[in-house]
């Protein structure tokens, strides 16, 4: 089967700022894919893209094997989008909104149960311009999950949501996939990503630097952990180069009687075993897995771009119409 999520060498161009530089990239189906990137990398821009919301200047883009542009009013019924800004219809009540989504879909479902399984059904019949920052993000992720997608698109869903509210996202994005639906999520929260995601691909200044699993990732780097260990004596210039020349070793580092090592994990034992046979006595050591920021920062440097969010206009009427009916 094709794959979900299909991209061939996508770009983008808004005037002078390349939003995407050709990006490949592949969703498979039943996935729960991660897509990640500092602000101003191009998520909003390539999930934007994928309902024609906003159109690529060069390259192909597949969604459940079509074209977003001839097809995008079937494609739109089968795939829940829950956008980086949407709008709300202050007068109308939550259940409105959500039976308006589920009438678009030419889906069955009850309203009151979208909303019971985001949390808000108690609210149901509430107008939506007195929802808080959270109910609105919650009713916009009932809106996706209406008339059962069989994609859903989520940009930075957890945005405005208390703890509990990111983990009840959490186990919807699961009984989603459990019901046979692919998820697609940007976010720049590594742990919410690394908590969900089979795969994730990090997205820096426009370009793909990486699409691998968080373990693969992990272990790609070959700094998997920081080993800092304190000696009896001042090491010697031998002992440390005995350090360096184990595999898996990428720096070796002392002052006074500590040495820090940047090593794969698996490296670890190796390297108090060189320590210990150089004939210094080993008082203390502790172990520091990298974590999943340093894992980011390394992909993506300290690109951080200006925060800004897509303008989610195309350069089409009918597809600007077709898009606020989606809303
Ligand atoms: N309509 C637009 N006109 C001009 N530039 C745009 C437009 N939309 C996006 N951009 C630019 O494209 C780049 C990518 O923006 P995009 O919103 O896709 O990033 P992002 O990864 O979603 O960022 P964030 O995490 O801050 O939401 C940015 O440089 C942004 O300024």
């Amino acid at each position: 089967m094709a794959s979900v999520i299909e991209l061939t060498n996508v770009t983008k161009q808004f005037g002078d700022v390349t939003a995407l530089r050709n990006v490949d990239l592949a969703v498979e189906e039943g996935e729960v894919f991660g897509f990640l990137g500092p602000n101003g990398a191009g998520k909003s821009t390539t999930i934007d893209m994928l309902l024609d919301f906003v159109r690529p200047t060069a390259g192909e883009i597949r969604v459940l094997g079509m074209d977003p542009q001839a097809d995008s009013v079937t494609l739109r019924r089968r795939v829940g989008i829950l956008p980086d800004g949407y709008d709300i219809y202050d007068r109308l009540t939550g259940r409105q909104h959500v039976q308006f989504a589920i009438d678009s879909k030419g889906g069955d479902d009850d309203p009151i149960e979208l909303l019971e399984r985001v949390g808000i059904a108690d609210a149901a019949d509430r107008k939506a311009g007195g929802y808080s920052k959270g109910m609105t993000q919650r009713l916009v992720l009932a809106m996706a999950l209406a008339g059962e997608p069989d994609l859903l698109v989520l940009d930075e869903p957890t945005t405005g949501l208390d703890p509990a509210g990111a983990r009840e996202m959490r186990e919807i994005i699961r009984e989603e996939v459990a019901r046979g639906a692919t998820v697609f999520f940007s976010s720049h929260i590594l742990e919410q990503v690394e908590a969900v995601c089979d795969r994730v691909a990090i997205l820096n200044r426009g370009e793909l630097v990486a699409v691998d699993t968080i373990d693969n990732l992990r272990a790609s780097m070959g700094d998997g952990a920081t080993l800092t260990v304190t000696v009896d004596a001042e090491p010697t210039t031998e002992t440390l180069d005995a350090i360096e020349a184990l595999p898996g070793i990428n720096s070796v580092g002392v002052a006074g009687t500590t040495i820090t090592v940047h090593c794969a994990s698996s490296a670890k034992t190796a390297v108090l075993d060189a320590i210990e046979a150089s004939g210094l006595g080993v008082s203390d050591f502790a172990t520091e897995r990298t974590s999943l920021e340093d894992l980011f920062l390394r992909y993506t440097g300290d690109a951080d771009g200006p925060t800004v969010g897509a303008d989610d206009t195309t350069d089409d009427p009918a597809a600007d119409a077709a898009m606020e009916v989606e809303r």
